[in-house]
């Protein structure tokens, strides 16, 4: 192996894969450093093993509504560890498909970690490797909060290393992951019970989807707790107890999990011998081409602390790529219009603005579009789940700027609706495209 490189990445997790296949592809020689699994967070401890969770979570709503389609099935015998060692092989073979994926771009695999010793010269558990342009994309590790017994609760990583199913389960947290894992334990059997510090899950989110969600997790028996400050973890035996500002709240958990946001892994990165600035909260900042403030030391992916999405990562790093050795000198992502997608029970799928963003910048001049309904598939199920969807448009040609789902199929739904949007449809480009029927999507073109 060289010590010199047009191109290396730390991190090969979705970021730092994704430039370095690209930059690979224009003829660049490249490497990427990683201290652990390849894949990053998305593969290893995110989107894969969560997904194959949610798809559990999902299998078992249909086993509860096999009965209104005529099956006589008992919903019984969850076999969590079989699913956990099933999922972790499944893993395994995309760490090992990655190895092959790198030789086979001709990307030089350098395993350990990365710690810059100058502007573009990185240490490798003590080997120096150079680069003309080295791109930080680190990634993130979940937040602990900074409270007595903190430790004796578990992240979403420690949720992912759980070979048995926890009964009695605290969440704390609001956001897509705190969603996400509440949604899947509650439908898989665990007793759940949320911690919110504010008012509201997801606030980020159109008001439509919060309240639909907060009504269902509330429907599927999750304990809810807004406004609510927890202030310590104690451990008693088998248990943890869970302390917060009322009394009423208090509980007594086989596992306590903390989804309070995630931190970038920058500490250790020796940023400071390459002079690249962090924020306060140790994000790299950078301007709209991915470039920090240091020349050829760039930054992609979740370390910037923008749009913590995959698929961001990736055309973030396939962008830079194109930008630095494939000829195209303005090519970048813009991150505006992201759509994503929330894997709650039932599923949401947002792009755009929200209803409430949509009329602070465009005032009178927004129309929204909104629809409720129950799916046909439940017109058979004594479990009933609502869709609720808007539609958000601007000004007499009644541009579309935000679409908002929240229902069962959401989640499949929305990347079409994606591209219409970013093309710049319209209210009349929806009404002109036939409708497919009978699907819960026709009801985004059939809107009055
Ligand atoms: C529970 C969970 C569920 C998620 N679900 C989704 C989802 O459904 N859809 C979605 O789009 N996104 C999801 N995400 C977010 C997604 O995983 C991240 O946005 C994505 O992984 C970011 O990619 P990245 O390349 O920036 O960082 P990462 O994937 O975190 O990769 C960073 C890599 O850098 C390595 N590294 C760090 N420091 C060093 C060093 N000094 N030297 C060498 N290597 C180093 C790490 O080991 C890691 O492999 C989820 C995240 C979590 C936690
Ligand atoms: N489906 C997906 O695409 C998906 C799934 C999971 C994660 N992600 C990505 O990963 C990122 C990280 O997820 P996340 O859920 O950890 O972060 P998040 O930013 O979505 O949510 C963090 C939540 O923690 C709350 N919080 C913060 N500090 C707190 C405290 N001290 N006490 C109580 N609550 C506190 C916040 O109010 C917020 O509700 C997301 O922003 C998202 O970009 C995406």
């Amino acid at each position: 192996m060289q010590d010199h490189y047009d191109l290396i990445a730390i991190g090969a997790g979705s970021g730092g894969l994704s430039v370095v296949e690209r930059a690979a592809r224009h003829g660049a020689r490249c490497a990427v450093v990683e201290k652990g699994p390849l894949g990053g967070t998305c593969v290893n401890v995110g989107c894969v093993p969560k997904k194959v969770m949610w798809y559990a979570a999902e299998t078992a709503h249909r086993l509860e509504d096999a009965a209104g389609y005529g099956f006589k099935l008992a919903r019984e015998g969850f076999d969590w560890t079989g699913l956990v060692t099933k999922r972790e092989a499944y893993i395994t073979d995309i760490n090992t498909w990655y190895h092959t994926y790198l030789k086979d771009s001709g990307v030089d695999l350098i395993q350990g970690t990365a710690r810059f010793v100058a502007e573009r010269t990185l240490d490798v558990d003590g080997r120096q490797v150079t680069a003309d342009h080295v791109v930080i994309a680190v990634g993130g590790r979940p937040t602990v909060p900074d409270l007595p017994g903190a430790a004796l609760g578990i992240t979403s990583d420690g949720f992912f290393a759980l070979q048995t199913q926890p009964r009695r389960v605290a969440v704390v947290g609001a956001g897509y992951i705190a969603v996400e894992l509440a949604g899947l334990l509650q439908a898989l059997g665990s007793e759940v019970s949320m911690y919110l510090r504010g008012e509201t899950l997801l606030r980020a989110f159109d008001a439509m989807v919060r309240d639909t969600l907060m009504e269902q997790m509330l429907a599927a028996g999750v304990n809810l707790f807004p406004r609510t400050q927890v202030s310590r973890l104690s451990a008693h035996p088998d248990r943890v107890a869970l302390h917060c500002d009322q009394e009423a709240c208090e509980g007594m958990f086989d596992q306590v999990i903390w989804a309070i946001g995630r931190t970038p892994v920058t500490a250790g990165l020796g940023l400071a011998m390459a002079g690249v600035a962090q924020d306060e909260q140790g994000f790299i900042p950078t301007d709209a081409f991915q470039n920090t403030n240091v020349a050829g030391v760039y930054a992609i992916g979740d370390v910037t602390g923008r749009a913590a999405l995959t698929p961001v990562a990736i055309a973030a790093g396939r962008r830079l790529a194109d930008r630095l050795f494939g000829g195209q000198p303005e090519r970048h992502l813009s991150y505006d219009t992201i759509p994503s997608v929330v894997f709650s029970h039932p599923p949401i799928g947002t792009v755009g603005l929200t209803e409430e963003e949509a009329r602070a910048t465009h005032g009178s001049a927004v129309k929204v579009y909104t629809t409720r309904f129950t799916s046909m598939y439940h017109a058979m199920t004594d479990h009933k789940v609502p869709t609720a969807m808007k539609l958000i448009t601007v000004g007499a040609r009644e541009k579309v700027v935000g679409i908002h789902i929240i229902g069962p199929g959401a989640d499949e739904m929305l990347q079409g609706f994606a591209v219409a949007m970013r093309m710049g449809a319209i209210k009349q480009d929806l009404d002109d495209t036939v409708a497919l029927h009978p699907t819960s999507a026709e009801e985004l073109v059939t809107l009055r």
